[in-house]
């Protein structure tokens, strides 16, 4: 026990700079963010990243694909998008119907929901749940356009329209102007996640999925136990997934470095660890600001039931893909500060939906192709509502978007410009950056009032020592 515990300290230690900045240099040699430099910063505030070259106002300083990232799970019903790069498949005809299945089963949960509340004499209750579940609170994107259907005159669909759309015989006008590319299923053949074409499945395979895998053939040892901490992880926190991805993606990488590192399974597992080693963390239930609805006297309870949760799941997940070798890596302490590196790290996942181009297609066209188009388009649109502008969404962790400092007088934002259809985290320069300079962002509205923004910044767990908030104080 002893020795894990330290194994598991050895994981969660802070890089030593020098192998801090030999690691980016690494990368960046590799091509990794062109223009950037990763670096140690004097103080404590651990690593930042710089300006390599200037960069213009409104010019692209990243664009990164996710290292581990997931779909939230409510989303992932309605949105069908590659598990890998978060491109949408399939075609505007398969995207309507799942949208329009997922809202059938909402409103007949709804309608459950409602015949229970009668049943607790018209109470209602909140539970943990609320405070854990992540990613219902997107505010970006959420820009309606003039085409919405009108879901108070709206009409019932015959069932048979929606396994028209969905088995490919109804084509709708217009649909092939929007091509997506064709749904390709998991080898390992779960139902669990699709993708875009045979390389990002091959490169979810290799990464984290073999082992993730709830199909036939999965590598998982138990995959029953697999199932419950994916339904788990439904019902609590979409979070876990995403930690199940880095511990599954560590021991593949370790596996594969022991075969060259012979029978040194720990150096195999610090050096497969790498990746997320260099990641800032803290522990997820000891961090995370206190909710305003829960009382300041009842902090210990709350704490202590986060942590009850995220043992759960680990026990869930160890049950499925436990190995002796790894076992520091399943420690609940290595565990609590992956969704705590998640907590303070992470980038929300969002992309447009081709589903609202579409509409927005066909409420630009011509008069009379428009009313045309419309006599098949309206039904599906008026079922939809204001559903019809659905996007993906979901959360990654980026290697180098992961190592920028926030600023309340940010330099750099988090942007898709309309070409962005995939989940890249995609940083634009919000004024020209020279050479040398922090590129920052902001973590949060830095239009607020200072204790506005000191507030909402305790969910990062840190107080701000940017120049404005300098000048402020
Ligand atoms: C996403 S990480 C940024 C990279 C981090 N500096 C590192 O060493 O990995 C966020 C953490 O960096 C620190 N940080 C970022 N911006 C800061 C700021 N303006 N003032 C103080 N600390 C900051 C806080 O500890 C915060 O939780």
């Amino acid at each position: 026990m002893e020795v894990q515990r330290y194994a598991a300290h050895h994981l969660l230690a802070r890089p030593p700079p020098a192998s801090m900045e030999k690691y980016y240099g690494e990368l960046s040699k590799a091509g990794v963010g062109p223009g950037l430099q990763v670096r140690g910063i004097d103080g404590d505030m651990g690593k930042g990243v710089f300006a390599d070259r200037d960069f213009k106002a409104e010019e692209v300083v990243l664009r990164e694909a996710p290292l581990v990232g997931a779909q939230h799970s409510r989303n992932k019903r309605e949105a069908m998008v590659c598990s890998n790069c978060f491109r949408y498949v399939g075609s505007i005809e398969l995207q309507l119907a799942r949208r329009l299945l997922q809202k059938d089963e909402t409103l007949s949960e709804a309608d459950d929901a409602s015949d229970d509340d009668m049943d607790n004499n018209g109470e209602t209750t909140t539970s943990m749940d609320d405070e854990v579940r992540d990613g219902d609170d997107m505010d970006e994107n959420d820009e309606h356009c003039g085409c919405s259907g009108d879901s108070k005159k709206k009409k019932a669909l015959p069932a048979d329209a929606k396994a028209a759309l969905a088995s490919g015989a109804l084509v709708l006008p217009y649909s092939n102007h929007f091509p997506l590319p064709p749904v390709v299923t998991c080898k390992g053949g779960c139902s669990d996640d699709v993708y875009c074409s045979d390389m990002c499945s091959d490169a979810a395979w290799a990464a984290h999925h073999s082992l993730l895998c709830t199909g036939p053939s999965s590598h998982c040892k138990n995959t029953d136990a697999l199932v419950s901490f994916k339904e788990f992880a439904d019902e609590t926190n979409d979070i876990f997934h995403i930690a199940a991805q880095v511990i599954a993606a560590t021991m593949l990488r370790a596996r594969k470095l022991e075969s060259i590192i012979k029978g040194k399974h720990e150096s195999a597992l610090s050096r497969a660890w790498e990746p997320f080693a260099m990641g800032f963390k803290l522990l997820w239930w000891e961090t995370v600001a206190l909710p305003s609805d829960v009382d300041p006297a009842d902090e210990r309870q709350f704490r202590d039931q986060m942590k009850e949760i995220a043992a759960q799941s680990l026990n869930l997940l160890k049950s499925a893909i436990y190995e002796d070798n790894y076992a520091p890596l399943l420690s609940l302490e290595v565990y609590g500060h992956i969704i705590g590196m998640f907590e303070l790290n992470n980038l929300e996942i969002v992309v447009a939906s081709p589903v609202e181009d579409y509409f927005l297609y066909i409420d630009d066209l011509p008069p009379a192709a428009k009313v045309e188009a419309e006599v098949y388009t309206k039904p599906f649109l008026d079922a939809l509502g204001d559903d019809y502008a659905a996007y993906c969404q979901g959360s990654g962790f980026y290697t180098l978007q992961s190592c920028m400092n926030h600023s309340c007088r940010p330099n750099a934002k988090a942007f898709k410009r309309d070409e962005d259809r995939d989940g890249h985290a995609v940083l634009l320069a919000t004024r020209p950056i020279k050479r040398g300079e922090e590129v920052t962002i902001s973590y949060i509205d830095e239009d607020a009032s200072i204790e506005e923004r000191r507030a909402a910044l305790a969910d990062y767990a840190f107080v701000c020592r940017c120049s404005r908030c300098l000048e402020e104080s």
